[in-house]
């Protein structure tokens, strides 16, 4: 019976009373007929209700039919992890934070009690069947109830409420460990999966040549400063970039600098695993703000090269029909991507970067990567001097040797990616080859290359 009082959402104090309650009525039950039993039943129900001197406020983990994911909920999340945790019998342990503790969240069934200006607050957390579920998407609903006496009401509303949310933004904010997120995963549908995002590049060890690099990093600050800039000027606040270059240039190490630099998480999306535009639509609804959405090798995902093509279809009445395969219910259009990435429906959680990659960009349709939606563009070249200076400086520890200007001349005449010079300086580092062994290594590497071009 106490479980079933505490999912009413009664608070401790409540259920003694409501308990003594029900073994009166229980006696008085069992001696009475039918009808007077349902009468007695309709009138305790409104008994309580109106004698109930508690209110409820409800905090779900999505914000119901579009299955977007409610800030409250991981605001309330933290708050309660930090402030609360400790009344709590039953609790769960989540990835690591940065200070190297774990993240401690009251587990599902259990209550924990808060004060806040002589007032009492119960939370509970728990779980229900999802209003809006799908085939792919059925999952339990996570909820907080909080229950307060009706008198605090206004305290709670005016201020209680911001106050533990502004907290667990803090805390959040200090606790946070970053998450790489994939939609690719058996059993998940359109939804995304997350690992610890612990990947080590950054603006210092990425090879590239220094006036690029100095540009994207000024570029990714004003970004992240920018929120006032662009309600100013009435834009969605997100900034597209497109990667565009042979393999093994660093596109995807690029990606890690920059999601690295900005402290946030990554949405590496699948495009292939999605089925269709309103999947399309609500897994990056599910995006949260802080975020890197990325889309590796754009031109292979799926047939996004927009030339429209026409598809002869036969129609019953032997005459041909043409239809045009652009905007098919069952599978990702070029609309809907375009429409995902920059449509009405993407500023609803804002301060995101997306960022496309590709080895081919003269495939890409020129209104998926146009400047306003993929506002920079940056190509990732064969391995210049300079980059390699940032490799030397990195693998070997050095700034200059005799062997550099052979070096030099050589990454002039050949091309040959970042991976490749990394890997020919690596080989033997990897073996405590001294700074002469790898740089003659890397010499030799450059000049089998050169050799294999001239062929
Ligand atoms: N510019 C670079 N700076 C530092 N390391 C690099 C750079 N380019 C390549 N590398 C090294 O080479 C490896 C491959 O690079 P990366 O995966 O970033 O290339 P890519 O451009 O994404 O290739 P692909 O087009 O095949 O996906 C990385 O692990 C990294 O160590
Ligand atoms: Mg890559």
């Amino acid at each position: 019976m106490d479980s079933l009082l505490i999912q009413a959402g009664l608070s401790s104090a409540m259920r003694k009373n409501l308990k003594s309650l029900f073994f009166v009525w229980a006696f008085v039950r069992s001696s009475i007929s039918v009808e007077l039993k349902n009468m007695f039943t309709a009138l305790l129900r409104r008994m309580i209700t109106f004698f109930n001197p508690y209110h409820v406020i409800e905090v779900y983990e999505y914000r119901s039919e579009f299955m977007v994911r409610n800030k409250l909920y991981s605001l309330a999340k933290a708050y309660l992890s930090n402030a609360c945790s400790h009344g709590a019998n039953k609790l769960h342990a989540e990835v690591k934070s940065l200070n190297g503790r774990p993240f401690l969240t009251i587990a599902e069934q259990e209550e924990v009690v808060d004060t806040f200006q002589g007032a009492k607050l119960w939370w509970y957390a728990s779980s229900c069947k999802p209003k809006y579920s799908t085939k792919s998407c059925n999952r339990e609903e996570r909820f907080y109830r909080l229950t307060f006496h009706k008198k605090y009401r206004k305290l709670v509303e005016h201020e209680y409420l911001t106050h533990p949310f502004h907290e667990g933004r803090e805390i959040l904010a200090c606790n946070r460990q970053r998450r790489l997120f994939t939609n690719i995963s058996p059993g998940t549908g359109y939804s995304w999966t997350c690992v610890a995002f612990d990947h080590p590049a950054t603006f210092d060890t990425l090879a590239l040549d220094p006036t690029t690099k100095r540009d994207i990093i000024e570029d990714l600050m004003s970004f992240r400063e920018g929120k006032e800039y662009y309600k100013k000027i009435g834009k969605a606040w997100k900034r597209g970039y497109l990667l565009y270059g042979p393999p093994g240039t660093g596109k995807s190490t690029m990606i890690a600098a920059i999601a690295n630099f900005l402290g946030y998480d990554v949405y590496d999306l699948e495009l292939t695993a999605i089925k269709n535009n309103m999947e399309l639509k609500k897994i990056f609804l599910e995006t949260s703000s802080k975020s890197v959405i990325v889309i590796e090798d754009i031109d292979c995902s799926l047939n996004l090269t927009g030339k429209r093509v026409k598809k002869m279809k036969k129609d019953k009445d032997e005459a041909e029909k043409v239809t045009e395969g652009y905007d098919n219910a069952n599978t990702v259009t070029l609309s809907g991507l375009l429409n995902s990435i920059d449509g009405l429906w993407s500023a609803c959680e804002d301060e995101k970067i997306i960022i496309f990659t590709t080895n081919h960009v003269e495939k890409l349709d020129p209104a998926l990567i146009r400047r306003g939606r993929m506002d920079v563009h940056i190509e990732m070249s064969y391995c210049t001097f300079e980059a390699f200076k940032v490799f030397a400086r990195n693998y070997l520890g050095i700034e200059t040797h005799d062997l550099f200007s052979t070096i030099e001349k050589l990454l002039l005449e050949v091309n040959v990616s970042p991976a490749d010079v990394a890997e020919g300086l690596m080989s033997r580092s990897l073996r405590n080859a001294d700074v002469d062994e790898c740089l003659a290594n890397l010499v030799e590497v450059l000049n089998l290359a050169k050799k294999e071009m001239s062929k």
